[in-house]
């Protein structure tokens, strides 16, 4: 399984963090930046990451800004994006197994880097439940259709 990652400054050491467990556990990563302190504006790797996913380049997505609020709404304008803002272990496991989220969205200035990973190891294995939820993120998808 192959994942993307993409910060702004406010997420760059969660990221990094992310990366980090998602390689030791032997996943492929690709790391889309941003790759310092310098300051950087979250939608162009909101967008970098979930059109990564979005076009089968990755299986998945984790994106990470201050808050995630802005980069998970930025995440979320690519059609085919279900990028979940995730703040603790039961919101981590919702996001899979109710919503199927491709994108887990956090915030960097929210989450020590040991929660956020954390977060990320329950959203990866987690299982999407299917049924009535199918239902609702066909509704979505229809939302995003016009
Ligand atoms: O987009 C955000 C909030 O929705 C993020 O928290 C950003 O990282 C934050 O806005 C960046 O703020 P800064 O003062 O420019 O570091």
């Amino acid at each position: 399984m192959k994942l993307a990652v993409g910060s702004d400054h406010g997420g760059l050491e969660l990221k990094q963090a992310v990366a980090e467990m998602l390689t030791q556990r032997g996943l492929e990563v690709a790391d889309f930046g941003t790759l310092s302190d310098d300051s950087v504006d979250y939608p162009d790797f909101g967008a970098k990451v979930a059109r990564a996913v979005a076009n089968g380049e990755v299986d998945l997505g984790v994106v990470i800004c201050g808050t995630g609020i802005g980069i998970s709404i930025s995440a979320n304008k690519i059609p085919g994006i279900r990028a979940a803002l995730v703040h603790d272990e039961f919101t981590a496991q919702m996001a899979k197994e109710h919503n199927n989220a491709n994108v887990l969205a956090m915030g960097g200035r929210v989450l020590t880097p040991e929660q956020g990973t954390k977060l990320v190891e329950i959203w990866l294995d987690s299982e999407y439940e299917g049924g009535r939820h199918q239902r609702r993120l066909d509704k979505i998808t229809a939302l995003e259709q016009g």
